[in-house]
């Protein structure tokens, strides 16, 4: 049968859309931040306050799902909506990445990864297939497919290699889960490193086999920050007209925006939640170490343009106080309000290019992050 459309455009400022993306837990408008769920929770939050930040959709994380609970038993108790209590979208990175970042010990083949758990040292091995059939035992919204992530700094002739491994795979994901078999949607991951041409003949091969979204990988990865904003604009635009457009694992406020400006839909990054354990805060006015000193006796809201529950509740004093005495609130708390920030700030995003004012807003969050630029 053929699929309705999943993805609507419904306005656009310059290359910087905003859509619609319809799953089966429920529509996602976009531009979107989502939060990162590594292994089934968004760290120091629970749904209701994901709820209460505005969160759409989240993510899962197959690697660690699989190692522990277990895809299986995830399946047995409902899927990872059921298992999580969270009711809307969620999307599932394949977890290659995961193998890369997290493994010394793994072996590369045609077939798939092989790795060894970081929790007890067994044997595992990664196939297209596998990845698949994982994500739909978790009954993922949005699957990935597997691919390999060149680590930053590979060379020309690794990369151009890797990408072909990249694309079998994602013909087998595909033949694995076909267009239309299921509720689930699969999304194909373009590679090619900092290599117009190759990033180029990525796409090309993965819109031959199909995919009902096209997400950017390997960037963010330690590749220079102008080499990975010259990849954006050279790739965002190009990525099929009518598909959502993920840029996995970014980024900053001003990554975000840029990229919404270069074409993309749809952002993940650790920032927001991995910062707010470590104190660093994000705020209208640029970042807030909350726990310097200054802020001992300051009685004024972390961000008096905020209206999360933390801002509209909490002195500076006390979320100092709190972080400094490690307190288990202060990780909640500052997560609240990082979230909310990113949650917002995508929100906005989504007005301006309605209101054709995205440059203006760039404009903004540039003065207030310029430490972010390239
Ligand atoms: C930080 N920079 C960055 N992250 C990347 C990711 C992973 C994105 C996932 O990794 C975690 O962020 C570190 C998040 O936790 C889960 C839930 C696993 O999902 C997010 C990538 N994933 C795949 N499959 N392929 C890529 O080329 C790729 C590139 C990335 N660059
Ligand atoms: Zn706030």
């Amino acid at each position: 049968m053929e699929r309705q459309n999943i993805f609507t455009i419904l306005a656009r400022d310059g290359h910087a859309r905003r859509g619609r993306l319809s799953t089966a837990h429920g529509t996602v408008e976009t531009p979107v931040f989502m939060p990162v769920g590594t292994v089934g929770s968004v760290k120091a939050v629970c749904p209701a306050d994901l709820k209460d930040v505005g969160a759409q959709i989240i993510l899962g994380n197959t690697y660690h799902l699989y190692l522990r609970p277990g895809d299986e038993l995830v399946a047995r108790r409902g899927g990872l909506h059921r298992f999580m209590r969270w009711d809307g979208p969620i999307l599932t990175d394949s977890g290659g990445f995961q193998v890369f970042s997290l493994n010394e010990l793994r072996r590369l083949g045609e077939e798939g990864v092989e790795f060894r758990s970081h929790l007890d040292g067994s044997r595992h091995l990664f196939t297209p297939e596998k990845v698949v059939s994982i994500q739909r035992n978790l009954g993922s919204d949005v699957m990935m497919v597997l691919d390999e992530c060149p680590p930053g700094g590979s060379d020309r002739d690794y990369v151009a290699r890797s990408l072909g491994l990249t694309t079998r795979w994602a013909r087998r994901c595909r033949e694995a889960y076909p267009a239309g078999a299921g509720e689930q949607h699969l999304f194909g991951i373009v590679q090619g490193g900092i290599y117009e041409d190759l990033r180029e003949e990525s796409l090309a091969q993965l819109a031959g086999i199909g995919f009902e979204g096209y997400a950017l990988g390997g960037l963010s990865v330690g590749e220079k920050k102008a080499d990975m904003y010259r990849i954006l604009a050279h790739m965002g635009p190009r990525l099929p007209e009518n598909a959502p457009r993920y840029l996995m694992g970014v980024g900053t406020p001003l990554d975000i925006v840029t990229g919404i400006e270069n074409g993309i839909d749809m952002f993940d990054c650790v920032l927001p939640t991995r910062n707010a354990r470590n104190g660093t805060l994000y705020t209208s006015q640029g970042k807030v170490n909350i726990k310097r000193a200054e802020f001992r006796e300051d009685d004024s809201p972390l961000d008096p343009a905020c209206s999360c529950y933390t801002c509209r509740t909490f002195s500076r004093a006390y979320l100092r106080h709190l972080y400094v005495a490690k307190e288990i609130l202060s990780f909640r708390l500052n997560t609240i309000h990082n979230l909310r920030y990113f949650l917002d700030l995508t929100a906005r995003a989504r007005t301006a290019i309605e209101a054709g004012t995205m440059a203006a807003l760039k404009a903004e969050i540039a003065a207030a992050y310029p430490e972010d630029g390239a």
